[in-house]
């Protein structure tokens, strides 16, 4: 008899999806050059953050996706109920994270909007299409018990009429359906590489974005600079091309200058790489 038991654990789809959510948030952070974010090249705009601090924050939110997941398929449906059991879930998830990080916020966002895609992917896991708008219905139902503090997301609507996260979620991933994923296959199918069409993925969810890490840290300023930087990167042939490289190295340096990292760009992405890999079939 073996000391070890070496038989592979059979992964329920709960399992399956809480490894999908902390994947795509791994490969997000180690993706790089990224303008002013946490990669393997620093910590881009950030002084409290790093990248082993993303992937172990990243690792500590795995029992949170899977028990968002598990409340999915037990519930069976979208409603208050469910609502109200991940925004349980996602704070208990969010203090895990503190607990890891020593208070450093490495992921609220991205609990967020993978806690959101995780529960619908559990309920309905077909395509992008559907994922995304069981999400919007759970983002748009109002969880009785969650706190209201004003974080710097608030503090940013007040100051310039921004949604931000909430409403991204609410209107059903548009970043990500209708730039990221397009742009993630076009680069592809041109044969950019995977890094590139992460990359550019990235770029096309930073053209529009309003994100409110930039508005909080760098004002409009910072958040044109952000849009037209992107656009400029993907004008001149994407991450792929001398020309679209050198563009991406002015935008990291002008962010860095202005200390806007475009942090809710990158949660972005990482939702991006979870919906691309449920629509692969690769779960
Ligand atoms: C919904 C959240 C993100 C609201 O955030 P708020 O607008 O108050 O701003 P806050 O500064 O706390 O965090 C915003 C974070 O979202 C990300 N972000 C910023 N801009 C955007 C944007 N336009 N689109 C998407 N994400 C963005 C960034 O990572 C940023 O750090 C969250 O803090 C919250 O209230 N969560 C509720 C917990 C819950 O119910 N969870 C269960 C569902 S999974
Ligand atoms: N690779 C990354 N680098 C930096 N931020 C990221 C990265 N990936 C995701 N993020 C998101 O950016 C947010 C962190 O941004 P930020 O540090 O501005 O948070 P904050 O707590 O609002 O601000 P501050 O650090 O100024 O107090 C997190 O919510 C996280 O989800």
């Amino acid at each position: 008899m073996h000391a070890l038991n070496l038989q592979p654990k059979t992964l329920t789809l709960a399992d399956r999806l809480a490894d999908l959510a902390v994947d795509a948030l791994i490969d997000e952070a180690d993706l790089s050059p990224k303008p002013a974010l946490v990669d393997r090249r620093g910590n881009g705009a950030h002084t409290d953050l790093h990248l082993g601090l993303m992937h172990a924050s990243a690792l500590s939110l795995w029992p949170a996706f899977k028990e968002m997941a598990e409340a999915a398929i037990e519930f069976g449906e979208v409603g208050l109920p469910l609502r109200e059991a991940l925004g349980r879930i996602g704070r208990e998830g969010e203090q895990a994270m503190l607990a890891t990080t020593s208070g450093v916020n490495t992921h609220r966002g991205a609990i967020w909007a993978l806690g959101l895609l995780v529960a619908a992917a559990a309920l309905e896991n077909t395509n992008a299409s559907a994922v995304t708008l069981y999400a919007a219905r759970l983002a748009l139902l109002d969880d009785r018990f969650a706190p209201r503090p004003l974080s710097h997301g608030a503090q940013v609507a007040q100051r310039y009429g921004a949604r931000g996260a909430r409403e991204e979620a609410q209107l059903g991933f548009p970043s990500v359906l209708h730039r990221a994923l397009p742009q993630l296959h076009r680069s592809r199918a041109l044969g950019h590489g995977e890094q590139n069409a992460r990359l550019d993925a990235l770029l096309a969810i930073m053209t529009q974005l309003a994100d409110t890490c930039v508005l909080y840290r760098a004002g409009e300023q910072g958040l044109q600079t952000m849009q037209r930087g992107a656009q400029a990167v993907l004008d001149a042939g994407g991450s792929a091309s001398l020309g679209g490289r050198r563009r991406l190295h002015e935008l990291d340096e002008q962010l860095i200058a202005l200390n806007a990292s475009p942090g809710g760009a990158a949660d972005l992405l990482a939702a991006c790489l979870f919906i691309d890999r449920i629509e692969s079939g690769a779960f």
